[in-house]
């Protein structure tokens, strides 16, 4: 069952690859090597052209503490290729992860990370791009489950290491517009043994607006 559980996690996910590693990365699971396709994968939590203004600011206000003020900005990468020991999935197959799927800057998740961990927070900056609409004009609530499951997942494996989510329970109070910028501001609240509780708040770029309030209790994974 945990075997089985690293192996769904480590599916799209590039916990511990650094921006400079080439070929195969060994990881922290048995039997389990991941390898990049390119020899210098991109870094999509650096801004692109189809950041707005909110975004750019934010990001700048961040990367700005990360200098001796207990921020440090998380890399995030959109695929590798797995190999693993005695897994039925062609090893040349390309995988993607969900927040990273489509090709074109802007059109979906805009997003980038910074880990606080002093705070035992997790602040993602996100922009929603046209093609996570749900209702009109705004964000589907699917893709605010997303962002708020990867943001607080994130946070719960920088401070844990591996863990899968168990529970996700969001109250949506006012809705996302598309192509506007808002703050996930998640927090590791306890840690009973196996259980990770957190928290996770979603308020605009301005601090004006709450848009959810959510809890999420990851376990940790025994590999
Ligand atoms: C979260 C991953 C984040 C990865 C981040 C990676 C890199 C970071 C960098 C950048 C960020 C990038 C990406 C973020 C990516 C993804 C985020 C999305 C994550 C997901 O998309 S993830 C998929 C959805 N997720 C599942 O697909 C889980 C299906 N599920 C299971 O795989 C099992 O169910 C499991 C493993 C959860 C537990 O199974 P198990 O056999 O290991 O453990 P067991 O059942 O014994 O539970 C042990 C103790 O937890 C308690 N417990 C269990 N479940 C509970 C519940 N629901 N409520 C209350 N308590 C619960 C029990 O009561 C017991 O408590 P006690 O010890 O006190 O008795």
């Amino acid at each position: 069952m945990l075997r089985n559980c690293a192996r769904l996690l480590l599916r799209g996910t590039a916990l511990s690859v650094r921006p400079q590693a080439v070929h195969s990365v060994r990881c922290s699971f048995p039997g389990i090597t991941r390898t990049f396709a390119e020899e210098q994968p991109r870094d999509y939590g650096f801004p692109n052209a189809t950041w707005n203004s909110n975004m750019m600011g934010l990001y700048q206000t961040y990367l700005a503490q990360c200098n001796g003020g207990g921020w440090r900005k998380i890399p995030s990468y959109n695929t590798t290729v797995h190999h693993i020991a005695g897994d039925p999935l062609d090893p040349a197959r390309e995988t993607r992860l969900f927040t990273r799927n489509l090709d074109q800057d802007g059109d979906g998740f805009e997003y980038c990370m910074f880990y606080n961990k002093a705070e035992r927070r997790m602040v993602c900056l996100f922009q929603p791009g046209p093609y996570l609409e749900g209702p009109p004009g705004y964000t589907h609530g699917g893709c605010i489950a997303t962002i708020i499951d990867s943001t607080a997942g994130a946070g719960a494996v920088y401070l844990c290491g591996s863990v899968m989510t168990a529970n996700l329970n969001i109250n949506y109070k006012n809705p996302i517009r598309l192509g506007s910028t808002v703050i996930v501001d998640s927090k590791v609240e306890k840690i009973e043994n196996r259980k990770v509780y957190t928290t996770c708040h979603i308020r605009s770029h301005d601090d004006t607006v709450l848009h959810t309030e959510s809890t999420v209790l990851f376990i940790k994974l025994n590999v």
